[in-house]
């Protein structure tokens, strides 16, 4: 896939392009087919570009937040991405959003995974807008170098939209959305922030195997819309 890089000053500038660039894709979704969806990376990066979408005039009602991947805790848990996308992305005009949870409470991820499929199935697909993120181990989403199901998520053939995942360097369990379910988005946009992403970045565009960086699955697919990358230092 070509790689399109947009680099930026600052973090608030990038967020502020990010969150334009993205507003305008909803609001395509939107006019084309009355409602959008968005799905989101969490860990730390997203903070500021949530809390500056959430101010975008738009019309959240028609639009539906989920997650690339989750990590298997309670919302409870300061580890939570919804709990991260409800406190700074579903705030201000953005709180008529709905979220779509990946979490299920009272199940492990496996015994989760068919019930958060059927949900992700009533969703309009393709998606309009998913955003990565990457870790400076080379994984994206929760594909994690040495995963145990990592094959099954990055495989076009295996047809999950989703499935539980774990990984020595993921902490805890995870559920993820498997690479084709990513790859259908209409815009597909890698967030990374400071020198060592972008090093990180440039490792993973060189030789070597997908198994040692996951985000080569991502950035080798074929795919005919470019991957957008958004970096700041
Ligand atoms: O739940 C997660 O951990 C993610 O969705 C993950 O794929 C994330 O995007 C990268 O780990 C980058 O995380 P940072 O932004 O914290 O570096």
């Amino acid at each position: 896939m070509t790689i399109r890089e947009h680099h930026y000053p600052t973090r608030e500038a990038l967020a502020e392009a990010l969150a334009t660039g993205v507003a305008a894709v909803l609001c395509g979704g939107i006019a084309t087919r009355g409602q959008a969806v968005l799905a989101v990376s969490g860990g730390s990066t997203p903070k500021l570009f949530f809390r500056t979408l959430a101010k975008a005039d738009l019309d959240w009602s028609r639009v539906t937040v989920c997650l690339v991947d989750e990590r298997w805790v309670p919302e409870t848990s300061d580890r939570s991405n919804t709990r991260l996308v409800r406190e700074n992305l579903l705030t201000g005009p953005a709180a008529s959003a709905r979220l779509e949870p990946l979490f299920e409470e009272g199940a492990s991820a496996r015994e989760a995974e068919d019930e958060v499929s059927r949900r992700l199935a009533a969703l309009p697909r393709p998606f309009d807008a998913v955003i990565l993120g990457m870790g400076n181990d080379g994984h994206t989403a929760s594909f994690f170098p040495g995963a145990d199901r990592l094959a099954e998520a990055i495989d076009p053939q295996a047809g999950h939209r989703v499935l539980a995942i774990g990984a020595p360097g993921a902490g805890e369990p995870r559920i993820t959305l498997a690479l084709p379910f990513l790859l259908e988005a209409r815009l597909l946009a890698l967030h990374i922030e400071g020198d060592e992403k972008r090093e990180t970045l440039q490792k993973a565009l060189a030789d070597g195997t997908v198994a040692e960086m996951p985000v080569r699955s991502v950035l080798r697919a074929p795919r005919e819309e470019p991957l957008q990358v958004f970096w700041a230092p």
